[in-house]
């Protein structure tokens, strides 16, 4: 594993397995990772490049030409139905598979034949968690934390991620959502400059989904480039300055949220006017003033399109 990407604790790609090969949370004396983060690195400067990605399985191309790139201090979502490619491409990323055609570029270095050297510097949450089954959760993350120059304060992440409650739980006893926060408290408690989120916050309740997204908006404003995948638009929403959405293996739009709402082909045929009402406010005097404007109570109650339309507009309602 250590000479494929530049995972740090020893996860392979998609079976989650712990390498036992690479550095255990036993170890006593776990490698340390010594990068010092790129202090001349600008806010807004690419730290991932992808260009021209083809990844083939049995003659298949599952990601077939896709170009990407990824900003420091910026949240990067790749949206895309099941099978698109997001996870294949991620993980060329990663280092963990070897593309067929196209270039990756990490923080301008090779993920593969420069893992070494990105290692310390990036973070990786992979979908299936990929955490030691035997280990207890703090150990877990302990063992993670040592194994940098300057990590993160590991209370501070137990507190804000809520790790206490399971803290000397051993792994393959933990739930769905306790794993991923956990996998996410190992993904960046190595002060990554680059970070890859594979569906972050899947499985988890609205408190920890919360704990989540404000941990990548703090992310995002200390520089970090955040590449995260998600199925779930409001969570795009809510943390994405640009958005790919992913298809067949290639990036069918990209924007900002509010660009890819604009560009919707029907976009402005709904006006929704939100607001915070102050209190006490004469909701039926309202009510009447709008509908004296021609807004029924029924235009009144439509939402505006959201980014779940527009997805659904351009990938299509058929199920993969
Ligand atoms: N090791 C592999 N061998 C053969 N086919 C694979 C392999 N890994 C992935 N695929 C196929 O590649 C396609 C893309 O898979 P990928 O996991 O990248 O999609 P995804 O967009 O991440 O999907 P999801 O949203 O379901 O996680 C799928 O059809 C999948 O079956």
């Amino acid at each position: 594993m250590s000479s494929k990407g530049y995972l740090t604790s020893g996860r392979s790609a998609r079976s989650g397995a712990y390498d036992p090969g690479v550095t255990t949370p036993a170890a006593s004396t776990p490698t340390r990772l010594d990068a010092p983060a790129d202090a001349t690195a600008t806010r807004g400067e690419a730290a991932l490049v992808v260009n021209g990605l083809v990844k083939r399985y049995g003659g298949r191309a599952v990601v077939d030409g896709l170009s990407l790139t990824a900003r420091r201090g910026e949240v990067t979502a790749v949206l895309g139905p099941n099978g698109a490619g997001k996870t294949t491409t991620i993980e060329c990323c990663e280092g963990l598979r070897l593309p067929d055609a196209g270039t990756v570029h990490v923080l301008g270095r090779d993920p593969r034949s420069d893992a070494a050297a990105l290692r310390p510097r990036v973070g990786v949450m992979l979908q299936d968690g990929g955490l030691p089954s035997g280990a207890r959760a703090l150990e877990v993350l302990r063992h993670v934390a040592a194994m940098y120059a300057s990590p993160r304060d590991v209370g501070e992440l137990v507190d804000r991620l809520g790790l206490a409650s399971f803290a000397r739980t051993s792994v393959r006893r933990l739930s769905g959502g306790q794993r991923q926060r956990l996998a996410l408290a190992c993904a960046v408690v190595g002060r990554p400059e680059l970070v890859f989120l594979d569906e972050p916050s899947a499985g988890m309740d609205p408190q920890s989904r919360h704990a989540v997204w404000d941990l990548v908006a703090e992310l995002r404003s200390d520089g970090v480039a955040v590449v995260l995948t998600t199925h779930l638009m409001d969570e795009a929403e809510a943390l994405a300055d640009v958005v790919h959405v992913v298809d067949h293996g290639r990036v069918i739009a990209s924007g900002a949220v509010g660009e890819l709402l604009a560009a919707a082909p029907d976009a402005g045929t709904q006006a929704t006017v939100r607001f915070t009402a102050p209190p006490g406010v004469d909701v039926a005097a309202l009510t009447a003033w709008l509908a004296a404007q021609g807004v029924t109570d029924a235009q009144v109650a439509t939402g505006r399109r959201t980014l779940e339309d527009v997805f659904l507009d351009l990938t299509g309602r058929h199920l993969r």
